[in-house]
């Protein structure tokens, strides 16, 4: 039996591993989620939890155990708050993430008996990447579980050079917002292979002569085209990205790879805990500090006013304060709540004559009865 590495651990205290899978619209998210799924079911005793967080896909092929769709109906939510689809999908994951709580009790709960749990995301990368919900439910998932970014390339649509460039400054950009271990994941290597991506990443010049090799990477005075300056240097600037990251080449058709991804996901627990987690303290112990810091601040100010007020009048303070003996007499006495709505006011009834308006003209104090 191929049993993944994350099996060897035997200990039933230890936490299972998070994988949030993200990727653009069509990289095979569903698929690759669906692979990993058979492939623990078939290989591990323990079958993964799965989340949908989609909440906009017609079918997923896989059973999850928390989906979206069944919380809110985000194309009710797009008639009810007149939104578009984008619109829509956005504002049923924040109305999800309100709930998230719950969610995280129910990851919980499962924890003991799992070994993975799966997170799939929304086909429009940026709503779940970009958004606060998306923060939300990473930033809560990672400070429970080990977490780990599975970060979906579509690997056939990405062999020219400007577009592996944009998948990889867009993969970067959510490696330096979420500081989580990152897996980038080649997809449907079935149909091309992904080594010349590891080539690109390895060497930032095998890179820069395939960007010079190709078409439309010259002006019309054989001059290097303002973009292909910028991908020369960015490709520099990549170089050390691709230092923190791990790279696996998988078929979510044939389930080529996936031994492979498990193992990647099993390495990057040492990076959670080693990298992640003293950072999050670190994050935790500043916020704490400030926040200190600032009601510290705020007291010190209005110490600082009240003594002020203090020495304008000396007597402010006899006023303000009632002796002890007063204050008993206060429990005595019997609170009236007023209705407003009442239509008769009963007999006796207070007159708060604070509210009462003096005009300009003369004074109108309401009249004895
Ligand atoms: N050949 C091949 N096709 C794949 C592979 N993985 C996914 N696909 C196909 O790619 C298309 C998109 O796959 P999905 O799993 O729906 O992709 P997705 O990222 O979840 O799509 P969205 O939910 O729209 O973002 C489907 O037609 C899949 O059959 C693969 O490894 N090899």
């Amino acid at each position: 039996m191929d049993a993944p590495a994350s099996t060897s651990s035997g200990s039933s205290s230890r936490k299972p591993s998070v994988v949030v899978t993200i990727g653009m619209a069509g990289a095979g998210k569903s698929t690759f989620v669906q692979r990993i799924n058979s492939y623990l079911r078939q290989n591990h005793e323990k079958a993964p939890y799965i989340l949908n967080l989609d909440p906009a896909v017609a079918h997923v092929p896989f059973e999850p155990n928390i989906d979206i769709r069944d919380t809110v109906d985000y194309k009710e939510i797009m008639k009810q708050y007149n939104l578009g689809p984008n619109g829509g999908i956005l504002t049923a994951l924040n109305l999800f993430t309100t709930k998230f709580d719950q969610v995280l009790d129910l990851m919980e709960k499962r924890a003991p008996e799992v070994d993975h749990i799966i997170l799939d995301t929304p086909g429009q990368i940026e709503i779940f990447t970009w958004s606060a919900s998306g923060a939300i439910i990473t930033d809560a998932v990672a400070s429970s579980f080990p977490t780990v970014v599975a970060y979906i390339v579509d690997t056939p649509r990405t062999t020219a050079p400007a577009t592996f460039m944009s998948n990889m400054l867009y993969a970067c950009g959510i490696l330096y917002k979420t500081k989580l271990p990152f897996i980038l994941v080649f997809n449907k290597t079935d149909v091309e292979s992904h080594d010349f991506a590891l080539e690109w990443m390895r060497d930032f010049e095998a890179f820069q002569a395939a960007l010079a090799s190709h078409s439309g990477s010259r002006d019309a005075e054989g001059e290097p085209t303002y973009m292909n300056s910028l991908m020369n240097s960015m490709s520099l600037v990549l170089d050390e990205f691709y230092k923190h990251l791990k790279a696996v080449g998988v078929s979510s058709l044939t389930g080529d790879g996936i031994k492979e991804f498990f193992d990647a996901v099993e390495e990057s627990r040492d990076g959670y805990e080693k990298e992640y987690l003293p950072e999050l303290a670190r994050a935790r112990a500043a916020r704490e500090q400030s926040l200190q810091e600032s009601k510290e601040d705020s007291m010190n100010r209005f110490m600082k006013d009240f003594s002020l007020d203090q020495a304008k009048n000396t007597h402010a303070t006899d006023d303000k304060w009632e002796s002890e003996e007063e204050n008993e007499d206060d429990d005595d006495v019997d609170v009236n709540l007023i209705d407003r709505s009442d239509a008769e006011p009963w007999p006796g009834q207070y007159i708060d004559v604070t509210r009462m308006r003096r005009s300009d003209e003369q004074a109108q104090w309401p009249r004895p009865t």
